[in-house]
């Protein structure tokens, strides 16, 4: 089954537009698993088994593994998910952007190292350096347009032709590069307004949405601005307000993941009708 195939797959199964982020700062993780020489993995095993029902994607960030040479583990993380809850889309969250010989090389280790269902990309360099990635022609391409964070701005509302640099982009893989079918979008929640104009720009397209939670974006207004007629569309990411909701002294760390992953999965469906 193709990614797009899939993501449809798990909105439907689970009900939910909810992508659990992985984000695993050492920092940040339980005493006991600090001290654990496979401490990472079996955090994110564990938040996984605490939220695959409430989930459609998974989407662990790269940089909290390689930081600490724990490459390792982002493969045990995926190897797992991939047994154990294989019709819930794995999305390696690299951000790659390089030319066309070195995407390949990235374009390997996301899919063919990592088994992932889909990948984040850069589209600064231009379509010779996103299309590697589409020999993969069963995995998803998730070209960041409009991020969540304060200085996207700098460059992505650049004016472009009359109108921004972001919405050229999503015009552009919307129009161009989505040959086969396989692209999605990064947006931020934190810009509903410009999440309604990247919908109006590209139909259907799948949208890889970041930015509630501990970036504080709106859910009903994210939920309202970029779902599609049927109330799906989306893949609306939750990391460390998740992975990180046990209180001191409290709960179990998965157990809190759980409670809090519910309340958004369900703060989102509030809004989808
Ligand atoms: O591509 C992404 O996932 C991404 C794009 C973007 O515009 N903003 C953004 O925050 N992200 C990622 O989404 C996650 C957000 O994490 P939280 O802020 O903890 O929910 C991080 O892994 C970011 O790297």
């Amino acid at each position: 089954m193709n990614f797009i195939d899939k993501l449809n797959a798990a909105w439907r199964s689970n009900d939910s537009l909810l992508c659990v982020g992985l984000d695993p700062d050492i920092e940040r993780l339980p005493q006991h698993l600090r001290d654990h020489p496979e401490g990472i993995a079996e955090f994110c095993k564990a938040i996984i088994d605490a939220t695959a029902d409430l989930a459609c994607s998974f989407k662990p960030q790269i940089a909290y593994f390689a930081a600490l040479g724990a490459e390792d583990q982002l493969e045990t993380v995926c190897r797992y998910l991939k047994e154990r809850y294989p019709h819930i889309p794995l999305i390696l969250d690299a951000k790659r952007g390089d030319i066309g010989a070195t995407a390949r090389q990235y374009a390997r280790e996301a899919f063919d190292r990592y088994g992932a269902d889909a990948v984040t990309v850069n589209p600064y360099m231009g379509f010779d350096s996103v299309e590697p990635y589409m020999e993969w022609a069963d995995r998803g391409v998730i070209v960041l347009c409009r991020t969540s964070n304060a200085g996207g701005s700098d460059l992505q509302f650049l004016d472009v032709g009359g109108r921004p640099l972001y919405q050229h982009v999503a015009q552009l893989v919307a129009d161009k590069w989505n040959k086969n079918g396989q692209c999605a979008l990064v947006v931020g929640a934190t810009f509903p307004q410009e999440l309604a104009q990247v919908r109006a720009l590209v139909g259907d397209m799948p949208l890889l949405v970041p930015g509630i939670g501990a970036q504080g974006g709106d859910i009903e207004a994210t939920v309202k601005s970029g779902r599609t007629a049927n109330g799906a569309g989306m893949m609306i990411n939750s990391s460390r307000a998740i992975i990180y909701a046990q209180p001191q002294g409290g709960e179990d760390f998965a157990a809190a993941a759980r409670r809090v992953a519910m309340e958004t999965r369900d703060a989102i469906n509030a809004h989808r009708g």
